[in-house]
């Protein structure tokens, strides 16, 4: 698509052209990591390009005599944005439930990356759970890429899942490696999904082991059923409509087991242990005070593990859910605001490494919203455009960094991801680029284009959320701009090799 299409009057607006996940003028903060991060490569890499800084700072994007000159043009860097020479590269990278096949009125591959467009994302990762079949197998994965054919407008890389049936056979786990999922994922309590059944510690030992050959990370759903449940526990008397009740049912409790069950298995993946090279690594951390913790002293230690948090805990807080509305329902719960702000700081810190979006939307029925039943409600959070302007709208208020939403939201992922030309702008990256406003304030009303398969689902309907985005390239191409995808889908699946 013709990078004409990108210039105009969108681009004297342009505050902040940011590669979410790179960086000209940023030195990542890896000192102030506990223990250590899995992947120190990108300790120098600098990031956010702002528009003042463009005028000092060409923008280079390819190296000489690789599709480009290799700096911006200087006629059109004078309206706004650089000429993009085709192999660049960026990008904001997030892990989303795209539900296809079998679960495509849930999401869907073109809705989807549709969203992902709109809010400025450039690479998604595409659960291997809530699709039917889930990404267990290489046929499975070939069921994946049949679906995605054509429909993509961002880049789309696929995890796949580590579950009973494949964990203690090695070859089987080979095979879907072979394939070309960039890491694996796994659940410690029932996934929501029959077909995705979870996994205990052995499988998961185990699965590391082969994992650690092919140098890919377990991503894992760290909660667990205590063996012994706190008395605080549900009980048949509770309110299900009533948001204490659904925080009583799955209490940090869960959070903490399964950390503390995985201590082996973290163990394990030190230096001369038997899955050393292997990655663990926690999605979607709730509690910041024991799990963080026992998180905090596995790296100390020398596990090769790290740990991310979603724009919903940090963004919600229990206070604020409204009794009934089910929108906010997800696992682990949205906890209360001391929680947040502790979850702010570890961010801050350095203690949780990255950010997710975790988007995992339902078909509306499966949401419960009339009954307002949140121990029935399909857990999951809707938000795959918002993420972006969510975390910054609130993140101002702790006082963070573009370059730190850079960090948090592309380069770490990209790194997680084994993506080795996405997370940063440097020559030879392919070039993608989110251009957006921060501080443009927009509100999430009635009339604002969501490209989510279902809007009404989302809890961030409603919020004024500050950061506008005004066009996303992805890999040189311009797939978003005034308010208006590029006809064609122009995304790539991403296979490890
Ligand atoms: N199956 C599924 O998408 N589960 C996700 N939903 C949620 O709230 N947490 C999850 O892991």
């Amino acid at each position: 698509m013709a990078m004409a299409a990108a210039k105009g009057r969108v681009l004297p607006l342009l505050a902040v052209a940011a590669a979410l996940a790179a960086a000209l003028l940023y030195r990542a903060p890896f000192s102030k990591v506990s223990g250590r991060f899995p992947f120190p490569r990108y300790s120098n890499l600098r990031s956010l390009l702002s528009y003042e800084k463009a005028e000092e700072n060409p923008f280079v994007f390819a190296e000489p005599g690789r599709g480009g000159e290799g700096r911006a043009d200087q006629r059109d860097r004078r309206r706004g944005l650089p000429e993009l020479p085709a192999p660049a590269t960026g990008g904001g990278l997030r892990h989303a439930h795209l539900d296809e096949p079998g679960r495509a009125e849930w999401e869907g591959f073109s809705t989807g990356t549709r969203a992902a467009a709109a809010g400025g994302i450039t690479t998604l990762v595409d659960m291997p759970l809530n699709s039917y079949p889930s990404t267990v197998s290489e046929e499975t994965l070939k069921l994946k890429l049949d679906a995605a054919k054509d429909k993509l407008h961002v880049d789309v890389g696929f995890w796949g899942g580590l579950v009973p049936e494949n964990a203690l056979n090695p070859s089987a786990l080979e095979s879907l490696l072979n394939a070309g999922v960039l890491g694996l994922k796994s659940f410690m309590c029932p996934s929501g999904i029959n077909d995705f059944p979870m996994t205990n510690s052995t499988h998961i030992e185990e699965g590391l082991v082969t994992l650690a050959k092919y140098k890919r990370p377990l991503l894992i759903h760290a909660e667990r059923i205590p063996d012994v449940q706190n008395e605080d526990g549900i009980d048949g008397e509770l309110d299900p409509k009533a948001y204490t009740t659904y925080l009583k049912s799955r209490p940090p409790a869960w959070e903490e087991a399964a950390i503390k069950d995985l201590q082996h298995a973290m163990k394990d993946t030190e230096i001369g242990g038997r899955s050393e090279g292997a990655h663990i690594h926690i999605v979607h951390l709730s509690d910041a005070k024991t799990s963080l913790g026992l998180l905090k002293d596995a790296k100390q230690n020398g596990a090769r593990v790290s740990v991310e948090t979603c724009p919903h805990y940090l963004a919600f807080s229990a206070e604020e859910v409204p009794d009934g509305d089910t929108r906010f329902k997800c696992a682990p719960p949205i906890r209360d605001s001391t929680n947040r702000d502790n979850l702010w700081e570890a961010l801050l810190d350095g203690h949780i490494d990255m950010l997710s979006s975790d988007h995992s939307p339902s078909a509306p029925d499966l949401k419960l919203m009339e009954e307002g039943n949140f121990l029935r409600a399909w857990g999951g959070i809707s938000s795959l455009q918002f993420v972006l302007p969510v975390t910054w709208s609130h993140g101002k208020k702790y006082g963070i960094s573009l370059n730190q939403l850079a960090s948090w939201w592309s380069e770490r992922p990209a790194m997680l991801a084994g993506l080795k030309k996405k997370g940063a702008v440097l020559p030879g990256y392919r070039a993608d680029i989110v251009v957006w406003k921060p501080e443009a304030q927009f509100h999430l009303d009635d009339s604002h284009p969501v490209y989510h398969k279902h809007r009404n689902i989302s809890a961030y309907l409603g919020k004024q959320l500050s950061g506008k985005i005004l066009s996303t390239f992805v890999g040189g191409n311009l797939v978003f701009a005034e308010d208006k995808h590029a006809k064609a889908a122009c995304g790539a699946p991403i296979l490890a090799k």
